[in-house]
């Protein structure tokens, strides 16, 4: 949805922009990365770090992501970070930007990049006033657009409310590899996992890469016969962009490996899909979570933990009880403590479980890592640990 027409080596900030919301709310402000204009949903993120993270995570497509932190870009753009091979997000919207960005690992500054990849933002926006907009109104379609010349306040509203929306978006193949890959093993080979890439994050196979994983990832479109192709120990299913109701290929596909029995895991639109498989509805939030900061609690040990977030969506499953699925009796096994949203569901009968953010941390704080090893301790234990969790319960 993006048109780039100039950006300028040095940037893009004398240039004139404006951000206009489908309700008609409008933010003046400074172009920032490439000029144009370009549409989406307008999200914010706490994060207070991981710009780069955030910009290239292919959960973003089609959303315009506005960073509540007030500087960005002080760091520069190094070539180790980005969680992708480009930036998907639709604009991007800051407060101040980095005159001088500063870190060893720098090779260029962040509005270059964005002019570089042609991403269309908007800096000097009161980004505290829209996020309190997005939070009271809920997540809503809105426009970047700038240029010497704009065009009137009516055609540009006329424009973002042309623009589609986030509910029923079918988006996984839009940003999933074509082709399948292997990301081999750090170190000595313990199991192979077959992942399902509906949007994967690069973090999440090195994560089990580090524990001995050989990490086979497939295409959103495989079929239950790719996935057994590979022989897996386990099989996982990635974060991906756009409505769970939409993905009714990957929950067919899990649902094959479910009546298999094979260790499942699944990280935020995995767990999505879990949650659709064994029968539970998902439902869109007012206006997500996203950031680096979010409270959840593993009810399997009480522990309260520190986490990293990006979902628009989540899972209407009843927390206080477990519910009988067709694969099993299956519980809420995390929550978000700020609002009470499913976090994680597990099954009781067979090893499988799922969670709604981001344990491979990137970037965020580690104190979900565990859950790797939970999946790596799924496959080890010939499939009976799903009952040693049980035992474990507070
Ligand atoms: N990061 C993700 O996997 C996001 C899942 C889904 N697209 C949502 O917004 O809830």
């Amino acid at each position: 949805m993006t048109t780039s027409t100039r950006g300028t080596a040095h940037g893009t900030r004398g240039i004139p922009a404006v951000l206009v919301l489908e309700d008609g709310r409008t933010f003046h402000g400074r172009a920032y990365g490439a000029v144009g204009e370009t549409f989406g949903e307008a999200v914010f993120s706490t994060g207070m770090t991981g710009y780069q993270e955030t910009l290239t995570d292919p959960s973003y497509h089609r959303q315009v992501v506005v960073m509540t932190a007030p500087h960005i870009g002080n760091t520069g753009v190094n070539d180790e970070d980005p969680e992708s091979q480009r930036i998907w997000v639709a604009g991007y919207v800051v407060r101040d930007p980095a005159r001088i960005p500063s870190n060893w690992r720098s090779v260029r500054s962040l509005d270059d990049e964005l002019v570089a990849q042609g991403i269309v933002g908007i800096s000097g926006v009161d980004t505290r006033a829209l996020t309190r907009h997005l939070r009271e109104r809920g997540a809503m379609r809105v426009g970047i657009f700038s240029g010497d010349a704009l065009p009137d306040a009516g055609t540009m509203l006329a424009k973002v409310r042309q623009a589609p929306e986030m509910k029923g978006a079918d988006l996984s193949a839009q940003v999933a590899t074509k082709e399948a890959y292997v990301v081999p093993a750090i170190g000595e080979k313990k199991f192979t996992v077959a992942a399902i890439d509906l949007g994967i994050k690069g973090m999440t196979p090195h994560r089990m890469a580090e524990r001995g994983i050989e990490v086979h990832v497939l295409p959103a479109t495989a079929t239950v016969e790719d996935v057994y192709a590979v022989e897996p120990d386990g099989v996982f299913f990635s974060n991906g962009p756009g409505d769970p109701a939409t993905a009714d290929h990957p929950v067919s596909v899990m649902r094959g490996v479910l009546e298999r029995r094979t260790p499942l895991f699944g990280i935020c639109f995995g767990n999505q899909i879990l949650g659709r498989a064994l029968g539970f509805g998902t439902y869109k939030l007012k206006y997500g979570h996203r950031g680096i900061n979010q409270p959840v609690q593993d009810r399997t040990t009480g522990k309260v933990e520190v986490t990293a977030h990006n979902h628009g969506f989540a899972v209407d499953a009843p927390l206080d009880k477990v519910s009988d699925t067709p694969f099993g009796r299956a519980e809420v096994s995390h929550v978000c403590l700020n609002d009470n949203v499913v976090e994680g569901l597990q099954l009781l009968d067979q090893p499988a479980f799922s969670v709604q953010y981001h344990p491979e941390a990137a970037a965020g704080p580690h104190d979900a890592a565990y859950l790797f090893d939970r999946f790596v301790a799924l496959m080890g234990d010939d499939n009976q640990h799903s009952v040693s969790l049980e035992g474990q319960r507070a």
